[in-house]
């Protein structure tokens, strides 16, 4: 399969490069970053701390996305909604890891999907997407007297907040609970906030040092309390489960995809 990184000079995009080199099947025929960028120009193997892979870094991805069968995305979401549009034109399957998408993003990723084939998780590895069906079970099994909290640490350069992985883990809660995340979640607390409201989801952020990527959700009970957690030690999760979705979705027909979907793990 032949694969476009965008955003091949992030931290995300470096590690992509690394994986699609070490997959068999696999091809890297381009890789993108924005106009003005240090990494134009340089061959993306090196940039990744490979051999020259004799892929040049370029700022103009349709002639890129022309040759490719997919392009796998973890840059910012006003990127990912502009390269939706080009992957649609393409014909091209689009995973999409960026983070920090808002109702409108949706909105129109879910409209490019009814033409283009798109894989969009917040968290691409598979413990991540099992620790969600965990989730949904357990929200069902207990009550409401069981608060539920999403508590969740990443690096000091991380820019969105709560992380895409804590909202997924929170809509798997509240899929459980039978409620919308959107009309029970509580983002932040500060001050005088009153007594917690029962039957909200909570979340909590924590930012620091070189934190890959660490995830609880905690069931809090009277006199007891169920946590389960997910600690990435390695961003090579993420970029192998963004290779798997695309090789997953090379045969599929135009829709909105998911990693449950690709990982089989929907009636979890
Ligand atoms: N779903 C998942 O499993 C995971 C998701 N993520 C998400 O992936 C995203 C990227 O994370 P990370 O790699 O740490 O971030 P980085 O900032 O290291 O990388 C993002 C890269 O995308 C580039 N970029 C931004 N806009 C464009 C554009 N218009 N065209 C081309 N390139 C562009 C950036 O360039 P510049 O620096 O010039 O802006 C940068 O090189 C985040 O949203 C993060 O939350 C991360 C890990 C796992
Ligand atoms: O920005 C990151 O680094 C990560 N982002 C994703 C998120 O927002 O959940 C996935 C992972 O936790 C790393």
């Amino acid at each position: 399969m032949r694969l476009v990184v965008v955003g091949a000079a992030g931290r995300m995009g470096r590690m992509l490069v690394r994986t699609v080199a070490e997959t068999e099947g696999c091809r890297l025929v381009g890789a993108i970053e924005r106009e003005g960028s240090h990494a134009l120009g340089q061959d993306a193997g090196m940039l990744a701390g490979l051999a020259p892979l004799g892929v040049s870094v370029t700022a103009d991805p349709l002639p890129v996305f022309a040759k490719a069968d997919g392009v796998l995305d973890f840059t910012s979401p006003a990127a990912t909604i502009s390269f939706a549009d080009l992957a649609a034109q393409a014909r091209i399957v689009h995973v999409i890891g960026t983070t920090g998408l808002q109702d409108a993003d949706f909105t129109k990723l879910e409209a490019a999907a009814r033409h283009a084939r798109i894989v969009q998780s917040g968290n691409m590895s598979l413990g991540v997407n099992l620790l969600a069906g965990l989730v949904r079970k357990v929200a069902a099994t207990l009550g409401q007297d069981f608060d539920i909290e999403v508590l969740e640490m990443h690096h000091r350069m991380k820019v969105d907040a709560p992380s895409g992985t804590a909202l997924l883990l929170g809509e798997a809660a509240a899929e459980g609970r039978k409620i919308s995340l959107k009309e029970r979640s509580v983002r932040s607390r500060d001050g005088h906030t009153g007594a917690r409201n029962p039957g909200d989801i909570g979340f909590a952020t924590l930012r620091g040092g070189s934190v890959v990527g660490d995830h609880s959700v905690i069931f809090a009970g009277q006199g007891e309390r169920l946590e389960l957690s997910h600690r990435a030690e390695d961003r090579s999760i993420f970029a192998r489960g963004a290779v798997k979705a695309a090789l997953w979705g090379f045969d599929k027909k135009p829709g909105y995809y998911t990693m449950a979907d690709v990982l089989g793990l929907k009636d979890l």
